[in-house]
């Protein structure tokens, strides 16, 4: 098999499969139906944002893919196997910084690898790769409160992906951060996927960060949470900030904007 043929298989597998999901949240009197009827493919090592007004459950449809909520209906699976609970096959970044203050940037980067139990020589191999690909290997021993919001996001990003998850899980991770910081940012994790090609679910409000990312764009509404649009993004690999004046991003920037506005 050449190597289009293989590239093509493997974007073609569905890493995460969505069938009839909905979440409840009951109070005495009334049932939100915060999710309802949620179907959703995403093949092997796609990009794939997520946009749509505050309240339409982006959070919990993540949340519930992590592992960390149960859906009230419906099955998802990942790479055929169910989600029951969360699982090192699906690592997540918040916008919060969720490091751990007591460890350095390598020690953070390592505690995935650790406790599978790799040795202190393959953890090293592991936290010098990301260090690199984050490009803060001088900053292997410093501790998260010595570092900058984006340098924190880095290593956060870091530290998920050193436990080779089939999913990446991404809740508004640039969402906290300057405008400048955040572009760098993007840019920096477009090269990482370029990469690692890992597959990542992305949420955002932000259309233009949404679009320059992805492949794939999904569009949410509220009341209940629903799916109400689904866009390929039809801009080239390799993508840096001049994509932004391309028809094809305008266009699409004009679509999700108008869609978002009738909400
Ligand atoms: N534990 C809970 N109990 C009751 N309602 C909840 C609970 N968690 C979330 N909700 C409600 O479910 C809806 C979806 O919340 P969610 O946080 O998923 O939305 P979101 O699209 O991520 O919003 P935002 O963009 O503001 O982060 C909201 O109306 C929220 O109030």
């Amino acid at each position: 098999m050449n190597d289009a043929a293989t590239t093509l298989q493997a974007s073609e597998q569905p890493q995460i499969l969505i069938t009839g999901l909905s979440k409840r949240y009951e109070t005495r009197k009334t049932t939100f139906e915060a999710l309802k009827g949620i179907e959703l493919t995403v093949p092997k090592q796609q990009f794939i944002s997520i946009l749509g007004p505050s309240g339409c459950g982006k959070s919990t449809l993540l949340r519930i893919l992590a592992g960390l909520e149960d859906a009230s209906d419906g099955e998802i699976s990942v790479e055929g196997n169910t989600v029951l609970g969360p699982g090192a096959d699906r690592g997540m970044v918040f916008q919060g910084y969720t490091l751990f203050p007591w460890l350095t940037v390598r020690q953070n980067i390592e505690y995935g690898p650790k406790l599978k139990g790799l040795t202190i020589f393959e953890r090293r191999r592991i936290s010098d790769h990301y260090l690199r690909i984050i490009r803060l290997e001088k900053f292997a021993n410093a501790f998260p409160k010595e570092l900058s919001g984006g340098m924190k996001q880095r290593v956060a990003i870091a530290r998920a992906l050193a436990n080779k998850p089939k999913v990446l899980l991404m809740d508004e991770p640039f969402g906290a951060l300057d405008a400048q910081t955040k572009l760098e940012m993007q840019e920096m994790l477009l090269d990482v996927w370029v990469k690692e090609k890992t597959t990542v679910v992305f949420i955002t409000h932000d259309i233009d960060e949404a679009i320059f990312l992805s492949q794939r764009v999904l569009v949410m509404g509220a009341n209940p949470g629903r799916i109400t649009g689904d866009f390929q993004v039809a801009l080239p690999e390799g993508r840096s900030q001049d994509v932004k004046e391309l028809f094809e991003f305008i266009q699409l920037k004009k679509k999700l904007s108008s869609m978002l506005k009738h909400h």
